[in-house]
């Protein structure tokens, strides 16, 4: 413990005995009920998080799970249009409600919001992370087996509140090749244990093209490193899903649901397992 400590964890991430005590989350919505809280994070922008938080909950909904995701990504978030969500979320006296998907599952953004889903958010950390918080403590996440939960990249205020707040039961990484993937994962892997919160694995994003002639699968950015990094922390390599262009357009038209790719079954399981815990 550092001679500073205040053991005020809320804006401190030290790894140290006063964090050692059970983490004190925040209550949710009164009228909610979550089952399973799976926070998606990754090391930088633009590798396919949100991407990844989207076809799971798919794949989960599929199977007949009700999800939710909760749009932590309050600078830059993207769900809504992945999902074609251009609406205004409503509030009442229980709080305020998330969109529903084509598919049925649950969102709660920023841009659900906001006035005009153009508008930037500029607000500084504390007030995103705030902002973050009552995503938890006032929308109403009804009958959910599945939240979750996209992160905006990196360790930094939000990650921390989602941590600190939320009841996470799983982490799962997203990573591209051509990231220092074995840093980042390293990082993602001692926050998960800063925060006791279980690694689920890891997803290689953008792992690989197939030839649309003969069906090789060229390694763009070279011969992934993911499993021996995997190894070496004793997870899972969860999924290792393709650039597809069809992904990319069915992303533009806010059409993600109807994606026939099955890349996240192995992500899926591992989620599910958590229910049989
Ligand atoms: N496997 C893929 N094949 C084709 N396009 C992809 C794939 N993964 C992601 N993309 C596209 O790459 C872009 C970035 O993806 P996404 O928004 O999921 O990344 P992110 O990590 O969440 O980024 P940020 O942290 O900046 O929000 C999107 O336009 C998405 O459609």
């Amino acid at each position: 413990m550092s001679e500073e400590c205040t053991h005020d964890c809320s804006n401190c991430s030290a790894a140290c005995s006063s964090r050692d005590a059970a983490p004190q989350h925040d209550a949710p919505n009164p009228n909610s009920s979550v089952k399973k809280v799976i926070g998606v994070v990754s090391g930088k922008g633009g590798v396919g998080k949100s991407m990844t938080s989207a076809l799971l909950a798919c794949a989960m909904a599929r199977r007949g799970y009700h999800c939710g995701i909760l749009d932590a990504d309050i600078t830059g978030p993207s769900i809504p249009k992945l999902f074609g969500i251009h609406g205004r979320a409503m509030a009442d006296d229980k709080g305020c409600w998330p969109i529903q998907s084509r598919m049925g599952i649950d969102v709660m953004s920023i841009n659900l919001l906001v006035e005009n889903e153009e508008d930037p958010v500029v607000w500084r950390g504390p007030v995103i992370a705030g902002a973050v918080k009552q995503f938890w403590t006032d929308v109403v996440w009804k009958d959910v087996d599945f939240l979750f939960v996209d992160m905006p990249p990196g360790t930094g205020d939000v990650p921390l509140t989602v941590f600190q707040s939320l009841p996470v039961d799983g982490i799962v990484v997203v990573a591209s090749p051509q990231e220092l993937v074995s840093m980042i994962v390293a990082k993602a892997v001692n926050m998960a244990e800063m925060m006791k919160v279980p690694m689920l694995g890891i997803v290689e994003n953008m792992s690989y093209i197939v030839c649309p002639d003969c069906g090789k699968h060229i390694n763009v950015f070279g011969n992934s490193h993911v499993d021996e990094v995997a190894a070496k922390h004793h997870l899972p390599v969860l999924a290792k899903c393709p650039i597809d262009p069809k992904l990319a357009e069915l992303s533009d038209a806010g059409m993600i649901e109807t994606y026939g790719g099955e890349f996240l079954e192995g992500a899926a399981d591992a989620c599910e397992k958590l229910l049989k815990k």
